[in-house]
């Protein structure tokens, strides 16, 4: 095995060659579909008369458009009913494994894989999606691509790409009381811009990043897209390996062990050399929520709205457009701004850990009356083992509803949605604008925790006064 970074010795793993380009064609491991981005791909694949290359190595969900209330057949919206069908279709023409509604696995993409122990160190996996990224948690190399990409890697199980340089990104010491791992994200962002990952993948790695769980680094790999960086990852270990083990794709008995030792070799060197390194220090990072209209422009809850003087003179201009569309005032508190609706779910944090902690926060408070507030499980499992745990009744409680699985309100792509110009507290990724469903509605991202905070009090507050 060579010596270097996961990085490295995974892409050199999946290398098939180099193409005229100058490109690489890696072999990919592991592709994940939706109904979304993958249509015009078997589309082409048809017109070519193509099959796909080894359908055991893709895997199909339904996430984006299925409504999370009333799920019954045919869908009411239309289009959402021909992508389901589009997809149904084409998983039966190919013989690919399918996770339909209703089929108890059935959930947002980036969630099932990994629940389901399918995502693994040491692999390479790509999906239609750009927060593919979330599977770099378990030490895999994982990337979003785009359609026609989606089209070869049915057809040749490989992709064309340029090999990326590797930025280290350490946090290291304890995350203070009522931070989370999307604090820590949204302060990388805050710190390393949205583009300042362009070119990379992020390695992150550190004392704080070695004692989160599984679902915390998921977290913070998901929005590795969101700082610019092709992928994230984590380098595997203990964690990882219970976290796996005993999982319906995770490998048994001898392999196991086998597995085990190899998921060790792959792990960066520790005299790997990187392209960048970046530290930070987990006290430093505030309960962090975004102001504007990305998910760099995020300050510490008990921070004031930047005005243009304090930003570099390059963050101006969007700075401005984001004061406008926001509606926000530069030089005021963002804590105190009323709230409309509160959104709990997503690929970000819509995992069991992710409910547990909110309900925790929920439990023997009220949704403020003018609040329209819900819960959003990330796949079928995380539903039902939260109803196990009774989650669902002290949500509902509360004043919550508890829906059904799928993307929800992150991107709008079903009946959830905000209206005109609400402003809502989501736990999921993105904070552009139009981005939850209303071309003037407003989105601030922040931690399941912080999200039920504003939800009771029905204004942006820190949690930790909940604490
Ligand atoms: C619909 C899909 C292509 C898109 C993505 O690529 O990320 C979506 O999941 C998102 O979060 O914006
Ligand atoms: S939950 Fe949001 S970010 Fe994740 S895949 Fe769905 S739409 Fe994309």
């Amino acid at each position: 095995m060579s010596k270097g970074t996961l990085f490295d010795k995974v892409w050199n793993n999946h290398k098939v060659g180099t193409l005229p380009s100058g490109q690489t064609q890696l072999f990919i491991g592991l592709h994940l579909t939706h109904e979304v981005t993958s249509p015009q791909a078997f589309a082409m694949l048809r017109e070519r008369n193509l099959k796909v290359l080894f359908p055991d190595r893709t895997v199909a969900t339904v996430d984006h458009i299925v409504p999370t209330q009333n799920q019954a057949r045919p869908f009411a919206d239309t289009l959402a009913e021909e992508m389901m069908q589009a997809l149904e279709q084409s998983v039966k023409e190919h013989g690919i494994r399918f996770y339909n509604v209703g089929s108890g696995n059935q959930g947002i993409v980036h969630v099932i894989a990994p629940e389901q122990g399918m995502t693994q160190p040491g692999m390479t996996i790509a999906c239609g999606d750009s927060h593919t990224s979330t599977h770099g948690a378990f030490g895999a190399i994982a990337f979003g691509i785009g359609t026609s990409q989606v089209r070869d890697v049915l057809a040749s199980q490989t992709l064309a790409l340029e090999k990326l340089k590797v930025r280290r990104i350490e946090v290291n010491g304890n995350l203070r009381p009522g931070v989370y791992a999307k604090d820590a994200i949204l302060h990388i962002i805050r710190k390393l811009g949205v583009k300042g990952g362009v070119g990379y993948a992020y390695e992150y790695a550190g004392t704080t990043l070695e004692q989160m769980s599984m679902e915390e680094r998921m977290t913070i790999c998901n929005m590795s897209i969101e700082g610019g960086a092709r992928c994230g990852y984590v380098n595997p270990d203990r964690v990882t390996f219970d976290y796996l083990q005993g999982r319906d794709f995770a490998p048994q008995g001898e392999s196991w062990d086998k597995a085990v030792q190899w998921w060790e070799s792959i792990r960066s060197d520790a005299d790997a050399e990187y392209d960048d390194v970046v530290v930070f220090k987990a006290e430093e990072i505030p309960p962090t929520v975004t102001w504007g209209i990305t998910p760099g422009q995020g300050i510490g809850v008990d921070e004031v709205i930047p005005t243009p003087e304090s930003l570099p003179d390059g963050d101006r201009p969007l700075a401005q457009e984001a004061y406008q569309y926001m509606q926000l005032e530069p030089g005021k508190a963002i804590a105190g701004t009323p709230i409309d609706v509160c959104f709990i779910g997503s690929c970000t944090n819509g995992r069991l850990s992710d409910l547990r902690e909110a309900a925790k926060f929920a439990q023997g408070h009220q949704v403020a009356p003018q609040v329209k507030a819900f819960v959003v499980p990330g796949s079928e499992v995380v539903k039902q083992q939260a109803e196990a745990e009774g989650l669902d009744k002290i949500f509902t409680e509360a004043g919550f509803e508890w829906r059904n699985a799928g993307c929800s309100m992150c991107l709008a792509m079903n009946p959830d949605k905000l209206e005109g110009d609400q402003i809502s507290a989501s736990s999921s990724n993105r904070n552009f604008k139009g981005r939850q469903g209303s071309s003037s509605g407003r989105t601030l991202l922040m931690s399941p925790a912080m999200v039920v905070a504003a939800a009771i009090s029905g204004q942006v507050s820190d949690v930790r006064k909940l604490l």
